[in-house]
């Protein structure tokens, strides 16, 4: 699976509505960016849409939901760990599987912070600890990416570089991203919400950047 038919997504806070209702069918092959301005609904939308996919997504949320205290391995591994018996996951936590250290370490390497693998993820930089957010989706393997701000932390190279892996390794992908040039590079289709509502949806080649910033 990797794409989804959603309707009547809808969320409310206080009684007010700030999302929806809305419908929203992605196709396998759509690399999504969300874009809009600060406070429109995307980190709302993505939040629903993970809700309902769940588990046949790999999700890279706006609060990374890092565990402190583990080195960066465990906190990587956790991205498959209900696909794992328990007695696997206990052993890992003690000792990890020498096929689990090398995959994780490939992936670590390839954005950058491999020598970070055995250390607290308490002790690392913002972008540093994104990064391992990000990698616990890509070792995660789902069909679909659904990823709120991703590259917020990084500095402009890394950001293209974890951009480009993340591009290559999802074919079906939904990104909240506020920079308007990494939307456009990194995605074929562009959904810009206003106002909880869904204000465009359209193929990223017919867009420039003054049309997406209609939205903000
Ligand atoms: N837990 C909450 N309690 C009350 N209001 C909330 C809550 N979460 C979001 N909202 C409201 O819902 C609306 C949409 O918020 P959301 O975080 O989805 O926006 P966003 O487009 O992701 O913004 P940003 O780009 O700043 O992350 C905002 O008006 C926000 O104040």
């Amino acid at each position: 699976m990797s794409g989804f038919d959603l309707s009547g997504l809808t969320a409310s806070f206080g009684g007010e509505r700030v999302l929806g209702p809305l419908s929203l069918t992605v196709n396998p092959g759509d690399q999504i960016a969300l874009v809009g301005k600060s406070g429109a609904g995307k980190s709302t939308l993505i939040r629903l849409i993970h809700e309902q996919v769940g588990r046949k997504s790999s999700l890279v949320p706006q609060e990374l939901g890092l565990v402190n205290a583990l080195p960066v391995f465990h906190n990587v591994f956790m991205g498959q760990l209900d696909k794992h018996p328990t007695w696997y996951n206990t052993l890992t936590l003690v000792r990890p599987f020498a096929e689990d250290r090398t995959e994780v370490k490939a992936l670590l390497k390839a954005l950058g912070m491999d020598e970070k693998l055995w250390i607290p993820t308490a002790s690392l930089s913002g972008g540093q600890r994104q990064r391992v957010a990000i990698a616990r989706a890509i070792y995660r393997n789902a069909g679909l990416l659904l990823a709120d701000e991703p590259v917020s932390a990084l500095d402009g190279p890394l950001a293209h570089l974890v951009m480009s892996l993340l591009t290559e390794r999802f074919d079906t992908s939904l990104i909240a991203l506020h920079d308007v040039d990494l939307a456009l590079k990194y995605s074929n289709r562009i959904i810009g919400i206003q106002d909880g509502q869904v204000a465009l949806d359209e193929s990223s080649h017919r867009l420039s950047p003054a049309d997406i910033m209609g939205l903000y």
